[in-house]
């Protein structure tokens, strides 16, 4: 660490001796002093406490774990046997786990060779890979024996409540750590970490460690995680700060003392701009600090796996210096984010050829890459913790580092909120261009946004597929501002779409809903021959080409649906019509038949009191006598008898009128 870091003391000066060859491997790494969130843990944890502790990012929080975890081990009466487990250390992130995987590494093979007992075993690492799958942790396991195992919540889990735990023996467990442990007692792993901590022995020390382990995280987590009066531990950090104006009358300002929850050697910056500006400023930015700070190495933050991913084929082109660019997230297969990681903290990088990561936060949490100098915040993230952590992968270790975020409009209300969490931003002027013209109190939009609407169009418009993945980032960067955990600044409806839709370099606008009542005033797509706008890859565009064909066999055959549809409703309303006219017909048949009947009960028994019934026997035998002279057909009075019969059962209730009429239409 730099001179300019509080250090807490000499290893030696710590009230329990550290054995001799872990000192050794302490002193071989460089670190002469102890920080002092070391040399307040160590004693403590080492002295079976519990706890709880925070101490800002890069201030060594993983050696005041792993020392006492060694030293409870080396200084076990008994060693444990080849299937128990002593210690278990569990981490969010397979890059995290692995990172402290080699540091145990790094100790255990630094052992003495004792010739009167074996050398303590290699630590083991759960992490999904494609070389290791969970029947391989068990394989591993049975093998070597392991006395530390360390790894993700999920492998944990598998290892620990599946078939490990036919294999391996927990009773000697003697110490649980969750590295960045506010994270795993979030929601997202909680089920899996209550499951595994249920499964441990409860006799056992319990150690929660973060940058960001607020006092309502510890508090309501200490049961859970089966705390036993814990021991608290926040190093906290302060910084001078010149207050301006505050003049004491001997013409000095006045310095205060600030508390902070970021290290004391990082710069943290903000730039206010449109969002339409936002990658011109990006860019600026790294052009800044090469130029002016000599940086090589940076992190860029996003806000989606789409968003790295697109950018990352944009930005090499709009780039001032030549920087070799990386991208990680989680969408990546193991392999390919191991591969990245090495590549960009192996990188010898120089102010030429800056190495340049672009990230989601995945990287956010516990990486521990030295060298990085700069940090930007494309895209604030969806929670302060967050925002602490990614910066926190500079200014590490007392080193100089520097942070900047790109706030829009409403969202620089940001700064006052991270402001009451102790984490201060400072404002930074926009960088301007060379063609950049401000009359002082109506700032115009950046002359070069068209300008890099251009560039990016003009790459995009190379391959259909950027422009997939422009539009797949631009609605993934929508959903997830949707999702901000300060949701009152920022708000969907005023974050300026149109804006964000330019500095994607977007070709046309997606249909989304966000996007329906927005003013697309200043937005023009671009032209775009989108019929014979093609893939390079060749299989994609063969497949695109097939599309095509199969939709316009579609949109013909949608054609001829429509057409026949067109003539279905003509033919429904003649259909429909010459159904009136049948029941016009019907009706005035109906009619004649019962003007018929009215003069034939005219002349009938009935009306001087005869019963019905008989009436319509008597009609029934002048029926049958042919009686009628008007020529009409038996059937037709036989109708007129059913109907009569009818008519009288809906009178008894027997048959509703609806019936009746169905049968007998409007006769009545
Ligand atoms: N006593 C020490 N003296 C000097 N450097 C140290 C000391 N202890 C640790 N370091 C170095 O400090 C850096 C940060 O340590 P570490 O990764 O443990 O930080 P951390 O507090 O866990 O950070 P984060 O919160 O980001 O996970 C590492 O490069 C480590 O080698």
């Amino acid at each position: 660490m730099s001179a300019s870091t509080v250090f807490a003391g000499i290893w030696t000066s710590l009230p329990i001796p550290l054995t001799g060859w872990i000192l050794d491997v302490i002193q071989s790494m460089g670190h002469t002093q102890m920080t002092p969130v070391q040399a307040s843990t160590i004693p403590l944890f080492m002295k079976n406490r519990d706890v709880v502790v925070e101490a800002v990012t890069g201030s060594g929080k993983t050696l005041a774990f792993v020392i006492p975890i060694l030293e409870k081990l080396v200084r076990r009466e008994a060693r444990l046997k080849h299937d128990e487990i002593g210690a278990i250390v569990i981490s969010p992130t397979r890059e995290l786990a692995s990172q402290i995987h080699s540091i145990f590494s790094l100790f255990l093979s630094s052992q003495p060779v004792d010739e009167n007992s074996a050398p303590f075993p290699s630590a083991l690492l759960l992490v999904s890979s494609e070389q290791s799958s969970p029947a391989d942790d068990i394989q591993r396991f049975t093998s070597t024996g392991a006395d530390i195992v360390i790894g993700t919540p999920g492998r944990m889990e598998e290892f620990l409540l599946g078939k490990g735990r036919e294999v391996a023996d927990l009773k000697g467990l003697e110490i649980l750590v969750l590295d960045e442990a506010d994270r795993l007692l979030d929601l997202g792993f909680q089920a899996s970490l209550s499951r595994i901590i249920t499964h441990l022995p409860k006799q056992r020390r319990t150690g929660l460690f973060s940058a960001t382990m607020t006092d309502a995280d510890a508090l309501s987590e200490l049961v859970r995680v089966g705390l036993r009066n814990p021991a608290r531990i926040i190093v906290k950090v302060q910084s001078k700060k010149v207050k301006g104006g505050l003049d004491c009358g001997d013409g000095h300002n006045t310095e205060i003392i600030e508390e902070r929850r970021t290290p004391a050697n990082l710069q943290n910056y903000y730039i206010d701009c449109r969002t339409s500006e936002k990658v011109i400023q990006l860019t600026r930015i790294i052009s800044h600090e090469v130029s002016r700070n000599k940086s090589s190495h940076f992190i860029i933050y996003f806000a989606t796996c789409a968003c790295v991913d697109y950018f990352y084929k944009i930005l090499p082109m709009l780039t001032k210096c030549k920087a070799v660019f990386h991208s990680l997230h989680g969408n990546l297969s193991p392999s390919a984010r191991t591969k990245t990681l090495a590549a960009f903290s192996s990188a010898v990088p120089s102010q030429s050829y800056p190495s340049v990561l672009l990230a989601t936060d995945v990287v956010a949490r516990g990486l521990d890459l030295p060298t990085v100098d700069v940090v930007i915040q494309f895209d604030p993230p969806t929670d302060t913790k967050t925002f602490s952590h990614r910066c926190g992968r500079t200014a590490r270790a007392g080193k100089a580092g520097r942070a900047w975020v790109l706030l829009s409009g409403r969202e620089v209300d940001f700064v006052d909120f991270l402001g009451v969490r102790k984490i201060p931003l400072k404002k930074q002027p926009y960088f301007t261009g060379e063609s950049y013209v401000s009359d002082g109190n109506n700032i115009p939009e950046d002359p070069d946004v068209s300008v890099f609407l251009t560039q990016i169009r003009r790459v995009v418009m190379t391959d259909r597929s950027l422009h997939d993945q422009s539009v797949k980032a631009f609605v993934s960067f929508v959903r997830a501002y949707s999702k901000h955990e300060a949701s009152y600044i920022f708000r969907i409806k005023d974050l300026d779409l149109i804006g964000v839709a330019k500095s994607f370099g977007l070709l046309r606008l997606p249909k989304m809903p966000e996007l329906k009542q927005v003013n697309r005033e200043s937005w023009q797509d671009a032209e775009v021959a989108w019929d014979t706008f093609s893939y390079l890859e060749q299989a994609q565009e063969a497949k695109r080409l097939a599309a095509v064909v199969q939709a316009k066999a579609n949109k013909a055959e949608h054609k001829n649906d429509l057409a026949q549809k067109e003539n279905a409703p003509r033919k429904k309303h003649n259909a429909s019509w010459s159904r009136q006219t049948d029941k016009k017909a019907e009706k005035e048949r109906r009619r004649d038949k019962k003007k018929m009947k009215k003069r034939w009960l005219a002349s009938q028994p009935a009306a001087a009191g005869v019963p019905e019934d008989q009436v319509i026997g008597k009609r029934r035998r002048d029926v049958t006598d042919g009686a009628f002279e008007d020529g009409d057909s038996i059937d037709d009075w036989q109708e007129l008898l059913r109907e009569e019969k009818m008519s009288k059962r809906v009178r008894k209730g027997l048959v509703s009128q609806k019936e009746f009429d169905e049968e007998f239409g409007e006769l009545q």
